[in-house]
This record gives structure tokens, C-alpha cells and sequence, in this order.
């Protein structure tokens, strides 16, 4: 039977990275993707935004929504400080399963709670679940329709505090233009946007960084 393109990049990792070597893991799924098969992963150059992000903010508590094989889980977890905790929701049972083995290759599995289930049903029972109170960061690279309403039902929910980040990847291509008037026409948020290029590619494509100020 015909293996899938998530299998076949976690085929490549095992090959090519070193166990418990996250930057390694990360180099091998952005060479497979460069010279095997184009895949959507944040990629190399906008993950260097997503890494400065990070860095910046320091984070104790992250949501990442849409974990796919589990790229920019490792590029952040790598990142944070002892006992941050990442919780990555992914809808596709498929793409969890290489997530869930693309993450423990590269050790930092002690970081990340992948959870298997969809935002909307997910948002509402992150305190209760999880008993995390607020998110510091927030990295949305789900299904871009859903931007805006997960962003719209965090903010119910009381997850975002003054200062919150939410880190959009595609607002360009494939784009999520809904999300994009909101976060930068609601007087609760001051967004910026950091030019890149489509993963792998040299499509124009971006990160929108907005900070919630309460
Ligand atoms: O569409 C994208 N990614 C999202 C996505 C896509 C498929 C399945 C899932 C299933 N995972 C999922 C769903 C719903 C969920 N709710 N909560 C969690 C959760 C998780 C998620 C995407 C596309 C392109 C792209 C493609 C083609 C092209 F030409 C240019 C660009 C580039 C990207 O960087 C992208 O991120
Ligand atoms: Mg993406």
C-alpha cells in the first residue's frame, strides 16, 4: 500500500536526524521539503520569525492550533523555558500520529500535550482540562477559516490576558483575510506584519503577530 506524505516525512527524520536533537529535526524535514516533496510546514524562513517571536516573549503557557507532523511544535518546544508547557491541538488523526513520533525523535515530548480533536470543541475546556488560565502565546496554522472564530471564542473564554500574543501563519497565501481586517481594525489588539515567503517557495506569504491588550 501507498505510504502518505506525513509518513514519508517522518521516514526522512529517522533517517536524517538525530534522536533528541530537535534543530536537527527541523533540518531534515526542511531539506526533505526542499528537495523531495513540498509540504506545509511554517518552514525555515518564517519559522526564524516564529523562532524570534518565541524568544522574545519567553513563554510559560503556548496553544498551538493545527500541529500537522509536528515542525513548528519542535521549533517552539526547543525554544522554551523548563516547565513552559505546549499544548498543540491537531483534528486529523493521521497527521497526530506522525506528529506524536516527529516530536518524540526530537525529545521534547516532556513539553508538548498533543491533543486529537477540533478547536471550537477544544477552546471551551482548556481550563478545566489542562488548568491553564491564560495563554502567552498563541500560533494559529489550522484551517484558516477558523482563525477568527477561535480567535473570537479565546477571547470569550478569558485565555488571552493584556499582553497575550497570537502568532497567524498565511495570512497572505493561502490567506485568511477575515481574521486579518479584525486583528488589525479591533482597538484590543496592535498587529504587525512580518513579509516572507510561502514555505519552500518564493510565493509571497507572512505572519501576523498581534498582541491582545485586554
Ligand atoms: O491549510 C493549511 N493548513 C491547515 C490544514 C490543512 C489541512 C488539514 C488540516 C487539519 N488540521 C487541523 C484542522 C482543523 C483544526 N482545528 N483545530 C486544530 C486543527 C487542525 C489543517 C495550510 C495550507 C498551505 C498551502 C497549501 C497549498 C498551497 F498551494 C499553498 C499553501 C500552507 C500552510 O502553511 C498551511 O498551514
Ligand atoms: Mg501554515
Amino acid at each position: 500500500t501507498q505510504s502518505t506524505r506525513p509518513q514519508r516525512l517522518l521516514g526522512a527524520v529517522q533517517k536524517n536526524a538525530t534522536r533528541g536533537d530537535p534543530r536537527s529535526v527541523v533540518q531534515a524535514i526542511d531539506q526533505f521539503c526542499r528537495q523531495k516533496e513540498w509540504a506545509m510546514n511554517v518552514g525555515d524562513e518564517k519559522g526564524c520569525i516564529l523562532d524570534s517571536v518565541v524568544s522574545e516573549v519567553n513563554p510559560a503557557t503556548v496553544l498551538e492550533l493545527g500541529t500537522y507532523c509536528g515542525y513548528s511544535t519542535v521549533r517552539i518546544a526547543s525554544l522554551l523555558p523548563p516547565h513552559a508547557k505546549l499544548i498543540t491541538l491537531e483534528f486529523n488523526p493521521d497527521f497526530a500520529a506522525i506528529a506524536r513520533q516527529v516530536i518524540a525523535w526530537a525529545g521534547v515530548e516532556d513539553k508538548v500535550h498533543l491533543v486529537e480533536g477540533a478547536s471550537g470543541d477544544w477552546i471551551p475546556k482548556m481550563t478545566e482540562q489542562f488548568g491553564v488560565k491564560t495563554f502567552d502565546l498563541v500560533f494559529l496554522d489550522h484551517w484558516k477559516d477558523r482563525y477568527l472564530p477561535d480567535t473570537m471564542l479565546m477571547e470569550e473564554c478569558g485565555l488571552l490576558r493584556k499582553g497575550s500574543i497570537l502568532l497567524a501563519d498565511n495570512v497572505i497565501c493561502p490567506g485568511t483575510p477575515d481574521y486579518l481586517e479584525y486583528v488589525r481594525s479591533s482597538l484590543r489588539y496592535e498587529s504587525q506584519y512580518f513579509k516572507s515567503h510561502l514555505e519552500y517557495t518564493k510565493v509571497e506569504d507572512g505572519l501576523e503577530k498581534s498582541v491582545f491588550l485586554g
